[in-house]
């Protein structure tokens, strides 16, 4: 019996990096978070400190800020291709890379009616994402979005389920339905489009949530998967994690008034979480490729 060094990766995370194009006077802006880990020969690294396979964290974060100057930033996930295909080529003992990064948005200033050329505000909380994994010769991506939030004013009902000793929750054939979209898909190849792809995906989970008639947040969930893959053949499985933002109608006969679904409070935690995939039933699993592997 030994002790052995099981997987490992290792990286710089979080480097927040913004670049402006000033190719025109009508500049434009990509605010990513670059996170690289590395993975390959790097036993020795472990067990006897010999760091000669172990490309430093610090080049790492140098290499994206050198590779936005050299090669513009594009679409992310062109970005983190080009940066984790440059890692497993040059850097000796390394076979793997997982890159991600979170791009956050920025809309131009309206000034009399029209957009500024270099006068920005952030679009909000919304990020979109990708994960790429390069794994020796092949290249595994999977792109998404975080915190969209979204709300149907009606539309949404919940009502029977299990009742015991412990359930308080009254039933409801209208109700509010809330919640902040973070979405995963997984590509089947890597000749997409990502810009068009990305924007027609987020357009059809968000057109499925708004059309769904939800007897609960799973349903919507289930739907707005099933949206996404039908319209979206390079799409091999879609995963959801929608957090219930729950919004309770409040009693107000201590002043004697009627409340017919017009104020509620928003509670901000606890919230029920509802996760969940949606695939097609001919595309074999691929854990590996996800954002967070199982081994860690
Ligand atoms: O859409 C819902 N799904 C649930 O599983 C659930 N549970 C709960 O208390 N409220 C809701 N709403």
């Amino acid at each position: 019996m030994g002790i052995v060094m099981g997987p490992n990766q290792y990286g710089k995370a979080e480097v927040h990096l913004v670049a402006v194009d000033r190719s025109t006077p009508r500049h434009s802006i990509k605010d990513l978070t670059v996170s690289s880990a590395l993975r390959g020969d790097l036993d020795a690294a472990h067990l006897t400190g010999d760091n000669s396979n172990v490309l430093p964290t610090d080049t790492q974060k140098n290499t994206a800020f050198a590779f936005a100057k050299k090669h513009g930033v594009g679409e992310i996930e062109d970005f983190a291709l080009r940066l984790g295909r440059h890692f497993t080529s040059t850097a000796e003992g390394i076979d793997g890379a997982r890159i991600l990064v979170e791009e956050a948005g920025w809309q131009r200033i309206p000034v009399d009616g029209e957009g500024h050329d270099h006068s920005f505000s952030r679009t909000g909380e919304e990020k979109r994402t990708t994960a790429v994994t390069i794994d020796g010769d092949r290249a595994h991506v999977v792109s998404g979005l975080k915190d969209l939030v979204v709300l149907k004013s009606t539309g949404s009902e919940f009502w029977g389920y299990p009742k015991d000793e412990y359930t308080t929750l009254p039933e409801t054939d209208d109700r509010i339905l809330a919640t902040a979209v973070s979405a995963r898909w997984r590509y089947r190849h890597t000749d997409v489009d990502w810009g068009k792809s990305f924007e027609d995906i987020r357009a059809s989970l968000m057109q499925a949530f708004a059309t769904t008639h939800s007897l609960a947040l799973q349903q919507s969930l289930y739907a707005m998967g099933k949206a996404a893959l039908e319209s979206h053949p390079e799409l091999a499985e879609v995963r959801l994690s929608l957090p219930n933002k729950h919004h309770f109608l409040v009693d107000l006969s201590y002043c004697g008034l009627e409340n017919d679904n017009e104020v509620f409070y928003a509670a901000d935690r606890p919230y029920g979480l509802i996760e969940g995939t949606v695939k097609r039933d001919d595309v074999e699993d691929e854990p590996m490729a996800w954002y967070t592997t199982p081994e860690f």
